[in-house]
């Protein structure tokens, strides 16, 4: 049986229950003793703080009628299943709310637990204001619930303060948190400024605004003038020399009075003697009312960054200077020669004066590279560069344009006397001997000059004006100055343009073949055919050998360029006979320097062995110059030849002059009349003399004897008739490409142009 308690006894007892105990238990102990109340299914203690309200704690009867707490503590709004809006409502109008059945309904399904019959609602009031509400769930109806609230009424009397209690040990508590906070947070930014000033590479500082530092990083002691007591409680005025610290005071003062921020790069001792670039910020710091308190100052070393700077610009200046300047003389190349000229046309266009344009070109510089080799040639370049810069005035352009040539551009031309003494000072400058390489060189160029506006108005014009004249001092005997004149033909020019050329011809595989058939008279057969080497210049179009060939020979092209046309044509013949065409003997026009080379024998052997041609399927023509030139030496290589198993013959026969001594001598299979005999061979008795001479001295020999230039039927008929064994001419076929003269054969057997078909059906 429950007794009566006096009012103090109660209070001592809540006092009891409510001694020590933090404001989550005493919100638990709250809503356990209203979960006392057998009506009550579920209570929940409401309180305001802060004008949030949070659900502080939640009770709930279990599966076995056991309440069961649990502490939220969590703002209202973010929690399920409880009748916000009159929760809100009860603090709104401080009225108890009662809620029947109909209105638990009325709430809905997801706000009250199943079972629900009815809800209350309690106010706890502080100072006539409601601080804190009991929410209260019943499985009985409202009757039984109110019944309860009503026994509680104990309970509500000192929720009031106990609420006060729960709300002030709440605000105790984040207010010790977020001293806790503070404090973590003020370490941690102490405790990284510490970092920083410590371990930063940064000169970092604070000044007062009296230029004092009051704070400052360690990496200042790195500093010429800072000891080890570091840069704070200094001056500026105290460690850097006086003109750099008024310097950095003057930024300070500027950074207070304009309040805006500066950037610049100094230059800064460290005490290990090396100078420092730093990139150096200032900015004014501020206190929470806005007004400048002080300056910061921030350099970061940009030494490193400088110096990277410095070799990049360095080196994009140096590849500057290599796409403008020759590597070996240093000179103005090409491209710097062209702009410079391009400035001085346009001056001497505004001054109404003359620009002369000399090209020089070192007469012989070939045989003094063969011979001395190419660093003994690359030192003479280097020489004439300096001797021709010596020679004329610093305003003047000396420029390489590439090889041995060089140009002189004078500017400022008014006498063409200046420029003929110059020129001549050149020639003489240059022409004095030379050290290189322990070799005393005496060596001369050939100078051409064309002058603005008289030659040209345009540089390719004056370098193209500049050219004939300069071979034109060639062909004068070299070591001489040509002026350009009008009239100049370009032809003698042109031939000697040509050589530059032709030293890339072969590696640039501007080279092809033709082949000329060679028939037998009598049958109208295919006899042999012969190699004619064509070059297919990108300019100029198809070159003759005959242009060519001896060009290359003067100049010692003709070695890899002959060496080329015998592998091709021996590569030709071997698919021709690998295909069954039957061509007869490929044969190949050897030159007098490449004939004579020491071991030509040896270089036929090995290209024979890389094609896998049978020698007797190749031929070999020597002119009947070159062949009785030396003739000794002509019988020996002869010798080799034929021992391989050649064919050779005798080309051009009749216009040299033959020893038949040493004719009978040369193991020769062939003589070949030379087309001048052949052309008027039916009108002139002395040619048809000569002609009938040679094949009746060929058949003598047991040689057999080939026409050369037949182009009419009337010589053909001739030659046959006079027992001539061969012909090859345009009246059987001009020279023809490969793919020509593929197409000429019809099964095994070639086709022979038109009228020499006629001429075969006689056969
Ligand atoms: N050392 C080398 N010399 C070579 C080589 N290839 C050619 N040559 C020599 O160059 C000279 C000119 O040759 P090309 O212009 O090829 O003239 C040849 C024929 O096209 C020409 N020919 C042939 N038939 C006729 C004709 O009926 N009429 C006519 N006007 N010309 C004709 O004759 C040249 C052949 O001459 P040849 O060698 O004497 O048989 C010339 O001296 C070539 O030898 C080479 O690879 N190496």
């Amino acid at each position: 049986m429950q007794t009566k308690l006096t009012a103090v006894e109660l209070i001592k007892r809540f006092q009891r229950l409510f001694t020590d105990l933090n404001h989550k238990q005493i919100a638990e102990r709250l809503v356990k003793l209203v979960m006392a109340k057998p009506a009550v299914s579920r209570a929940a203690l409401i309180i305001e703080r802060d004008r949030r309200l949070f659900v502080e704690s939640i009770a709930r009867l279990n599966a076995q009628k056991q309440p069961e707490i649990d502490t939220v503590a969590t703002a209202l709004n973010k929690l399920r299943g409880f009748p916000h809006n009159q929760i809100e409502r009860v603090f709104a109008e401080g009225q108890p709310i009662a809620l029947d059945s109909s209105a638990i309904v009325r709430l809905g399904h997801d706000i009250t637990p199943k079972g629900t019959r009815s809800a209350y609602l309690y106010p706890i009031f502080e100072h006539d204001k409601p601080i804190a509400a009991f929410y209260l769930e019943s499985q009985d109806d409202l009757p039984a619930l109110e019944r309860s609230v009503q026994e509680l009424d104990t309970v509500w009397a000192f929720s009031g303060l106990l609420a006060r209690q729960i709300i002030e040990m709440w605000r105790h508590d984040e207010q010790s948190e977020r001293h806790r906070l503070a404090e973590q947070a003020l370490w941690a930014s102490e405790t990284y400024l510490h970092a920083i000033l410590h371990h930063s590479p940064a000169l970092i500082s604070v000044k007062d605004l009296n230029g004092n530092v009051v704070l400052a990083s360690e990496h200042y002691k790195q500093l010429q003038n800072v000891d080890e007591q570091g840069f704070v409680g200094k001056n500026v005025f105290d460690v850097y020399p006086k003109e750099v610290a008024q310097a950095l005071w003057d930024i300070d003062l500027a950074t207070q009075d304009k309040q805006q921020t500066f950037e610049t790069e100094l230059e800064l001792m460290h005490k290990d003697g090396s100078l420092h670039t730093y990139l150096m910020v200032k900015f004014p710091l501020r206190n929470p009312n806005n007004d400048v308190f002080g300056v910061c100052t921030i350099c970061t070393d940009i030494s490193e960054r400088k110096l990277a700077e410095n070799a990049l610009r360095e080196q994009q200046s140096r590849l500057n200077y290599m796409a403008f300047h020759d590597s070996l003389t240093a000179l103005p190349n090409r491209s710097l020669f062209y702009d410079r000229i391009y400035h001085g046309l346009a001056r001497a266009q505004r001054s109404n004066s003359k620009l002369a344009l000399m090209l020089l070109d070192i007469d012989r510089f070939k045989n003094i590279n063969d011979s001395l080799g190419h660093d003994s040639g690359d030192l003479l370049l280097k020489a004439i560069a300096m001797r021709l810069n010596e020679g004329v005035r610093d305003m003047d352009t000396v420029a390489r344009l590439g090889g041995d040539e060089f140009v002189v551009v004078l500017e400022g031309v008014h006498d063409m006397e200046d420029v003929v003494f110059i020129a001549n000072k050149l020639l003489v400058t240059l022409a004095r001997p030379l050290e290189i390489a322990g070799h005393e060189i005496t060596t001369t160029v050939s100078i051409g000059v064309s002058v603005y506006p008289d030659d040209g108005t345009d540089t390719d014009e004056l370098l193209k004006n500049a050219d004939i004249a300069m071979y034109k001092a060639k062909e004068a005997g070299k070591n001489n100055c040509q002026f350009y004149a009008k009239g100049m033909s370009a032809t003698a020019v042109n031939y000697l343009l040509l050589e530059n050329d032709l030293r890339r011809a072969v590696e640039q595989e501007q080279l092809i073949l033709h082949y000329q058939p060679q028939i037998d008279l009598k049958t109208g057969e295919l006899m042999g055919v012969e190699a004619l080497v064509r070059w297919q210049h990108p300019e100029r179009g198809l070159v003759s050998p005959a242009h060519f060939i001896p060009l290359a020979e003067e100049t010692g092209l003709i070695a890899p360029i002959g060496e080329w046309v015998l592998r091709q044509a021996c590569y030709q013949q071997k698919r021709w006979l690998d295909s069954g065409k039957k061509v007869g003997r490929m044969a190949v026009n050897l030159s007098p320097r490449q004939f004579r080379q020491r071991n030509f024998p040896e270089k036929v052997e090995s290209i024979l062995r890389e094609t896998g041609l049978p020698a007797e399927y190749l031929e070999l023509e020597i002119t009947e110059s070159c062949a009785m030139e030396h003739a000794g030496e002509t019988i020996n290589q002869l010798k080799q030849l034929n021992q391989m198993g050649l064919y050779l013959a005798i080309d051009d026969f009749g216009t040299g002059y033959s020893s038949l001594a040493y004719l009978k001598r040369f193991p020769i299979q062939k003589l070949k009349i030379d087309s001048s005999f052949i052309h008027d061979i039916q009108s002139d008795p002395n040619d048809a003399a000569i002609a009938k001479s040679i094949i009746g001295l060929a058949h003598n020999m047991q040689l057999s004897v080939v026409a050369e230039g037949v182009e009419k039927p009337a010589q053909s008929d001739w030659l046959c008739d006079e027992g001539c064994d061969q012909g090859q001419g345009f009246l059987f076929s001009k020279p023809l490409t490969a793919r020509q003269f593929e197409a000429r054969f019809v099964g095994k057997h070639f086709a022979f142009d038109g009228n020499v078909v006629k001429l075969n059906a006689l056969a």
